[in-house]
C-alpha cells in the first residue's frame, strides 16, 4: 500500500495526516506519513456500538427493572440506619446473575446517599468474598477501610478547627478582643465524650446522646487519648437528642442531630449545637461579644481547641494499618472494632458470595461480626450477606444462622419476557439507532432464560453479537450473530473450564479425546484407563487407580465436558460409555497448550495399544 492509499480519508474523515494527528507537531507528521493504515480499515466500519460499557458486568445500571420489590425491601430494613438504629441482618439469596450484586448496590449507594443529605453517620462496605475469602482477610481489609475513613473524618475535623483558629486570630486582631484567660476545659468538653464509667453512656441506646464515649474500658482507650475525660456535659443524656443538632459536625464530636433528621449542617463544624442551652449560659458568663467566632462552639479559647486538634492528631497516629499478613487473627479483629467504632455510626457490612468464605473458613468471621453489636459503644454493625447457595446456612452455627438470616429476601430468576426489558432497557444507551434488527433481542432473551433466567447471560450474549456484527463489518446484528455468539461464549466456557482442569483430569480427557480422534465409539473406562496410563508414564506422572479415573470421568461429566452413560451389557454387567460433549479440536488444543502434555509427541502408538490390552 503506498502512503498515498495510506493517507486517504476514510469514511470518518480519520486518517493518518489529517484526522487522528490533526493536532501533532511537523515530526509527528512525518512519522504518521508511513502509517500502514493497519487500524484505518478498521476505523473505516460505521460503529455499531454508542457505548459498549454499559454491556459489561462492571457496569452498574441506574434502573433495575423487574426488582422493584427487591429493592423496596432492602430499602425498608435499611432505612432504620437512618434513623441511628441498627438495621435487621439480611440474607439474600438467587441463582447467579438474578441481579442480587447490582440491587444491593444500588441501595447502599442510596443509603449513603441519603445519610449524606441527612448527616446521619452511615457507612457501607462491600466485600467479594470470592475473592477475600478468610477471616484474617475480610477483617484487615474492613479494618483498614475504616482506619482510612476514620482519618478522613479526623483531617476534615483538624481542618475545620485551624478555620476557626483563624477567624479567631482574624477576629481578635480587629477588635483588640482580649482573650478570656480562664481555663477553658469547660467547654472544650462539647466536643468531648463522657466519663467512661458513665452507664448511660455505654449501652446501645446512648448513641443517640451527644457523646463518643470512645474512653469506655480496655484497649479501645487508646484509640482516643483525651486529658478531658471528666466532662460533665456534653449532652450525655439519651433523651436530648431528639431533634439536637449537636454537633461539631467536623470536629469529632457526635452528630447525632443528623440522625433524627434534623440536621447537622456540615458547616456546623465547630459549633457545639447539641448544647445550646449551655452554650447561651456561657455566652452569658463568657463575656465575649455574640460575633465573636468562639460563640456557641463549646471552645472557650485557643489553648482549647488546640487540645483538641492534638487529641485528634493522637488518634490518627494510634492507628495501626493492618498487614495482609502475618497478626493473629485476635490482633486484627481487635484493630477492626476499635476502628469502627472508633465514631458513632451504622455500618453495614455487605458480604458478597459469602457461601465461599464459609466454604473456605468456616463460620467464624460471621459468628464474630454477628455479636459485636453487644460489644460496640459507639456504632452498630449490620450484615448483609449474599449467596447463590440456598444451602450454605446448613453449615452455619444456629445461632449465626438465626443471626444472620434475620430477613431474607429471594431474587427468583428472570423469565424471557423481564430478560428483554432489561435488554431492551441497555441496548438503547448501548447501541446506536438502527443497529439492532428487531428478533436480536427476543433472541439473546430466550437463550439466557433456557440457561436459568440469568442476566448476566442475556447481556455477555447481546455484546459478543454486537461485537462479532462489528468485525464482519455489518451495518447491523441480525439473528445469526446472536447464535454466532451463543456457540462462541459456550465455547470460551469450555476453554476456561479445561484450562484450568488438574493435570490428571487433563489426562484423562486426553485419553478419551484420542480416541475419539481414532474413531473409537462407545469408549468404555477400561479403554480410557490403558490410554491414560501410557500417557501418564510418557509425561512421568503418578498413575491413579481406575477407580479413581472412573471418578474423574464423573467429574468430566457433570462440568458437561464429556456424556458418559451407563449401560447394560446384559450378562456381561454395566458398562459406561463415553463421548466426547465439547468441540474436539479446540478442547484438544487447549490440552495441548499445557507445558505437560505438550510433551507428548506422538499418541498413536497408545491409541493402537489399546487393541492389544
Ligand atoms: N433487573 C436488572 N436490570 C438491569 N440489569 C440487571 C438486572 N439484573 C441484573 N442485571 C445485570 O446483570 C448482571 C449480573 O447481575 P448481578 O451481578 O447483580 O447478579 P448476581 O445475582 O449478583 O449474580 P452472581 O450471583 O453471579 O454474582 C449485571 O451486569 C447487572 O447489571
Amino acid at each position: 500500500m503506498s502512503d498515498d492509499e495510506t493517507n486517504t480519508p476514510n469514511a470518518n474523515g480519520i486518517d493518518g495526516t489529517h484526522g487522528l494527528s490533526r493536532n501533532l507537531g511537523r515530526a509527528e507528521l512525518t512519522d504518521d506519513e508511513s502509517n500502514q493504515g493497519l487500524f484505518d480499515d478498521l476505523l473505516s466500519g460505521e460503529p455499531i456500538f454508542e457505548n459498549k460499557e454499559v454491556l459489561r458486568p462492571s457496569y452498574t445500571p441506574h434502573e433495575l427493572p423487574h426488582r422493584s420489590d427487591q429493592i423496596n425491601k432492602m430499602a425498608t430494613i435499611l432505612v432504620a440506619a437512618l434513623r441511628g438504629e441498627t438495621p435487621s441482618n439480611i440474607l439474600i439469596y438467587g441463582k447467579t446473575g438474578t441481579g442480587k450484586t447490582a440491587s444491593a448496590k444500588f441501595v447502599s449507594k442510596e443509603l449513603e446517599s441519603t445519610s449524606q443529605k441527612y448527616s446521619v453517620p452511615c457507612d457501607v462496605e462491600y466485600i467479594n468474598c470470592e475473592v477475600t475469602d478468610t477471616q484474617y482477610r475480610v477483617l484487615a481489609q474492613l479494618a483498614n477501610k475504616f482506619i482510612e475513613k476514620n482519618e478522613a473524618r479526623i483531617d476534615d475535623r483538624i481542618d475545620s478547627l485551624e478555620e476557626l483558629l483563624d477567624a479567631v486570630d482574624e477576629y481578635e486582631s480587629e477588635s483588640d478582643f482580649e482573650p478570656d484567660d480562664s481555663p477553658s476545659a469547660e467547654s472544650a468538653d462539647l466536643f468531648e465524650y463522657p466519663a467512661a464509667d458513665d452507664p448511660d453512656e455505654s449501652r446501645p441506646g446512648a448513641r443517640s446522646g451527644s457523646s463518643r464515649s470512645q474512653h469506655g474500658s480496655g484497649d479501645q482507650h487508646r484509640l482516643a487519648s483525651s486529658g478531658n475525660e471528666n466532662s460533665s456535659h456534653a449532652g450525655g443524656s439519651p433523651g436530648e437528642t431528639k431533634g439536637s443538632s449537636s454537633g461539631p459536625v467536623e470536629t469529632g464530636a457526635p452528630r447525632d442531630g443528623g440522625v433524627n433528621g434534623s440536621g447537622g449542617e456540615a458547616e456546623t463544624d465547630a459549633k457545639g449545637g447539641g448544647n445550646q442551652n449551655e452554650s447561651a449560659t456561657d455566652r452569658r458568663s463568657s463575656g465575649r461579644p455574640a460575633d465573636h467566632p468562639l460563640e456557641s462552639t463549646g471552645f472557650d479559647s485557643r489553648e482549647a481547641i488546640d487540645r483538641r486538634i492534638e487529641e485528634l492528631e493522637d488518634d490518627r497516629e494510634s492507628f495501626e494499618e493492618v498487614p495482609m499478613t502475618g497478626w493473629p487473627t485476635d490482633r486484627v479483629y481487635s484493630v477492626f472494632f476499635d476502628a469502627v467504632d472508633y465514631d458513632e455510626r451504622v455500618v453495614v457490612i455487605m458480604l458478597d458470595e459469602i457461601d465461599k468464605l464459609v466454604e473456605k473458613s468456616g463460620d467464624d468471621t460471621l459468628y464474630n461480626l454477628s455479636r459485636m453489636n453487644s460489644e460496640l459503644e459507639n456504632s452498630r454493625v449490620s450484615i448483609i450477606g449474599i449467596s447463590n447457595d440456598l444451602k450454605f446456612t446448613d453449615f452455619l452455627d444456629p445461632r449465626v444462622k438465626s443471626s444472620l438470616g434475620e430477613e431474607e429476601i429471594v431474587f427468583p430468576p428472570y423469565d424471557a419476557n423481564q430478560l428483554r426489558d432489561i435488554l431492551q432497557h441497555r441496548s438503547e444507551v448501548a447501541f446506536k439507532s438502527g443497529a439492532l434488527s428487531d428478533d436480536v433481542i427476543p433472541l439473546c432473551a430466550a437463550f439466557a432464560a433456557q440457561e436459568h433466567g440469568d442476566a448476566r447471560r442475556a447481556l455477555d450474549l447481546l455484546r459478543t453479537a454486537g461485537e462479532l456484527a462489528e468485525r464482519a463489518q455489518a451495518e447491523t446484528i441480525v439473528e445469526e450473530h446472536v447464535r454466532q455468539a451463543q456457540d462462541k461464549i459456550e465455547l470460551d466456557r469450555v476453554v476456561e473450564v479445561v484450562r484450568t482442569l488438574p493435570t490428571q483430569s487433563k489426562l484423562v480427557l486426553f485419553s478419551i479425546i484420542m480416541l475419539e480422534k481414532n474413531g473409537v465409539h462407545s469408549i468404555n473406562t477400561g479403554e480410557v484407563f490403558n490410554i491414560y496410563k501410557r500417557l501418564c508414564e510418557e509425561i512421568d506422572a503418578d498413575v491413579l487407580t481406575q477407580r479413581r479415573v472412573t471418578d474423574l470421568i464423573s467429574e468430566l461429566d457433570m462440568l458437561g465436558i464429556v456424556n458418559a452413560v451407563v449401560v447394560s451389557k446384559g450378562r456381561y454387567g454395566r458398562t459406561k460409555e463415553i463421548s466426547l460433549s465439547v468441540p474436539l479440536e479446540e478442547t484438544e488444543a487447549v490440552l495441548l497448550s499445557d507445558s505437560r502434555l505438550s510433551d507428548i509427541d506422538d499418541v498413536q502408538p497408545f491409541v493402537q495399544a489399546r487393541f492389544e490390552n
